[in-house]
């Protein structure tokens, strides 16, 4: 295992940490009182929250409290950019919970504050048949697709597409285990899929599952969900079934997905672990578990990948077998990208590419460790 190099901060100015806790944080909370006519307590709460000068914990009676206080050892009373930024990051969800009384007695209860977006953002008849027509083509011809599908689908999270200008079309990859990752999928074992994004990533997430269970490629599929609402368009289970809902009631896909749900075949997972500020390498017992039980998990998006190979400085050289090696069993990471972290490249890969390569969403990359 390489040694680690220091966590990423936000407090380098100039930086994309930065920019996201100076820019990105405001404009999401402006965007869920847009979406949600919240009471004047409510509101008061997040800009609140926004102007915190230092970090204050969560209220002593939150159910989760003791967690945080725990995760947050030596974070509160500091700047936010002064912590580690996924730790900040996390907080600032959870701190956008609280505020808004998502886990409170009151009427807002449960609902989601970013609901609306994600509302505004569920694939259209167009999306759904384009992928329904996948079926006709070869099956090779269709798991190529269904890759790219999957992996330029999470150029499409609401928080990046907040404050991101460009086209969301992935240009380039900038590693490509596809064939690594296929050959692993012959066998009819279990697959986890940790989903990211709900909308426009979840579908072909969705239509990669059917092709899998279908094709015997996989014997049963456990798709893993966030368990609350987070980093904006993350999939919540209520989520999965909204998505389903889209699928007209004679497409074959959403009958099959939802009679995979019925008999057990496909199962949703939305563990406590996926809204914790913390990597893959604390995962919880029963994760491990399942993942080393399973033939792979695919881990979708940019946060799973941090979260997989830790929110550092790692020299984008670094081997990603070696710093996934403590994964328990075959691993996938399918991810467009859109932060700083990226390593297993070879020497000199990133000379060609653009100044903004890491941040622009317009590079993606498919990386496996059998
Ligand atoms: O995990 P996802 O949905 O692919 O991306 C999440 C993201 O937009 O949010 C973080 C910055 O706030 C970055 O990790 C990334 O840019």
């Amino acid at each position: 295992m390489p040694v680690e190099p220091p966590p990423i901060l936000s407090n380098v100015p100039g930086s994309f940490p930065e920019s996201v806790l100076r820019d990105r944080h405001p404009a999401i909370v402006a965007r869920v009182l847009e979406g949600i006519p919240y009471e004047p307590a409510v509101r008061e709460r997040l800009g609140r929250l926004l102007q915190e000068p230092v970090i204050e914990p969560l209220p002593a009676d939150a159910h989760d409290a003791a967690d945080w206080d725990r995760w947050g050892e030596g974070m509160y009373g500091r700047s936010w950019y002064d912590v580690p930024f996924l730790w900040a990051e996390n907080f600032f969800y959870r701190r956008l919970l609280d505020a808004t009384g998502y886990y409170g007695p009151g009427p807002w209860r449960g609902i989601d504050p970013f609901g609306p977006q994600k509302a505004a953002d569920l694939p259209g008849a167009a999306e759904l048949a384009e992928l329904d027509a996948l079926q006709d083509l070869q099956e090779d011809e269709q798991a190529a697709a269904l890759t790219a599908a999957a992996l330029w689908g999470n150029s499409a999270d609401l928080g990046f597409r907040l404050v991101s200008q460009g086209s969301h079309r992935v240009d380039e990859l900038v590693a490509d285990d596809t064939k690594a990752l296929w050959a692993l999928l012959r066998g009819g074992g279990t697959v986890c899929l940790v989903a990211d994004n709900a909308g426009r990533e979840l579908l072909p997430d969705l239509v990669l599952v059917d092709f899998l269970l279908r094709t015997g490629r996989a014997g049963k599929v456990e798709l893993h969900v966030k368990p609350a609402p987070y980093f904006v368009s993350d999939a919540l289970p209520a989520d999965v079934l909204d998505e389903l809902r889209r699928f007209p009631p004679d497409s074959a896909v959403g009958q099959r997905l939802r009679a995979a749900l019925r008999d057990g075949a496909l199962s949703l997972h939305a563990d406590p672990f996926y809204c914790a500020p913390l990597t893959f390498h604390e995962m919880p017992q029963d994760l491990a578990s399942r993942f080393a039980a399973a033939e792979l998990t695919v881990l979708k998006g940019d946060l799973n990948y941090r979260r997989l190979v830790g929110d550092r400085h790692w020299p984008v050289t670094t081997p990603f077998e070696e710093l996934t090696g403590y994964f328990p069993g075959a691993v996938a990471a399918l991810r467009t990208v859109k932060s700083d972290v990226v390593v297993g490249l070879g020497a000199g890969a990133e000379r060609s590419l653009p100044a903004s390569w890491r941040t622009s969403g317009a590079f993606a990359l498919v990386q496996v460790r059998g």
